[in-house]
C-alpha cells in the first residue's frame, strides 16, 4: 500500500499541498483529479521522492520512501524522455541496461498489445503511438506501483481507448495504480478509487464501485456534487 499522510509542499512561498492524505492499495486502480495546477504532478513525484516535501510522510508498504524505492514503483511521466533518433528497440535495450527489474517478455507483450514496431524511431512516431512506448517502457518494468502522470493526455479516442484496455489485462497484473487525468469518461468504469483535490487538499476520497452500486452515481456526478458546491 502507499500511504501519503499530511504532506505539505511549497515551491518558493507557493504552498501546493496543504496537508495531502490518501493510500492506494496494490491490485486497484487509485485516480487522482483535479484541476489544472491542483498539485497531482507534484503528489507524483513527491511518492517517487523526486521533489522534497515540507511535512508528512509517504510510506510504501510500511515504509518512508528512500533511494531504494524506485526498486518497488515506477513513474511514467505525461512525455517520453528517450532521445528521439532512438529506435523503440534502443529505448528498451537502454531500459534493460539501466534497471535490474526490465521484464523483456512483458515488454515483447507490449509491443504486441500496443501493435507497434520496435525498428521504429521515437521522432517518427505519432503521439498515440509515443504515449503507448511511454507506457510501455513503464510497464515492463517488474515493480509493484507504477504511477501514470495523464497517460491519455492529446490523443486520439482510438489510442485512448487501446491504452485503457491495458488496465483490464494481465499486464498490470495485481499492481497498484495510481493515474492522474482530466479524461475521466475513458477509464471511469476501471477505477477502483478516487482521489478529489481542491485547494491542496484532499476534499473526497472514495470508491467507484461504492458511489456506483450504493449510490447509483458515476465518478463524474461525485465531481459535479463536489467541485460544483
Ligand atoms: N518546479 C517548480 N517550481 C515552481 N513551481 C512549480 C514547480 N512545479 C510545479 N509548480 C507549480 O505547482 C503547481 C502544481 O503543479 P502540478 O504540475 O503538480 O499540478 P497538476 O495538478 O499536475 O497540473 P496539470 O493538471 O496542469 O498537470 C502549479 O501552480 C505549478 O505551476
Amino acid at each position: 500500500m502507499i500511504e501519503v499522510k499530511g504532506v505539505e509542499k511549497r515551491y518558493g512561498l507557493k504552498k501546493i499541498l496543504k496537508g495531502v492524505s490518501f493510500t492506494a492499495n496494490k491490485g486497484e486502480i487509485t485516480c487522482l483529479i483535479g484541476i489544472n495546477g491542483v498539485g497531482k504532478t507534484t503528489i507524483l513525484k513527491a511518492i517517487m521522492a523526486l521533489t522534497p516535501f515540507q511535512k508528512g510522510q509517504i510510506l510504501i508498504d510500511g515504509k518512508p520512501i528512500d533511494k531504494h524505492s524506485f526498486e518497488k514503483i515506477t513513474f511514467i511521466p505525461d512525455s517520453l524522455t528517450m532521445l528521439p533518433n532512438m529506435t523503440i528497440n534502443e529505448a528498451m535495450e537502454f531500459m534493460k541496461d539501466f534497471y535490474t527489474c526490465w521484464n523483456q517478455k512483458r515488454a515483447n507483450e507490449l509491443l504486441g498489445f500496443f501493435r507497434l514496431d520496435p525498428s521504429n524511431r521515437i521522432s517518427s512516431l505519432s503521439k498515440g503511438n509515443t504515449a503507448k512506448v511511454n507506457l510501455l517502457l513503464g510497464l515492463a518494468l517488474d515493480v509493484d506501483y507504477v504511477l501514470m502522470d495523464e497517460p491519455f493526455s492529446g490523443i486520439d479516442l482510438f489510442s485512448r481507448e487501446e491504452i485503457a484496455n491495458v488496465f483490464t489485462s494481465h499486464l498490470i497484473e495485481n499492481r497498484g495504480v495510481i493515474i492522474t487525468t482530466h479524461e475521466i469518461g475513458d477509464i471511469e468504469h476501471l477505477l477502483d478509487k478516487v482521489v478529489l483535490l481542491d485547494d491542496g487538499l484532499v476534499t473526497k476520497e472514495f470508491s467507484a464501485e461504492e458511489a456506483r452500486e450504493k449510490e447509483g452515481k458515476s465518478v463524474i456526478d461525485v465531481m459535479r456534487e463536489v467541485y460544483q458546491k
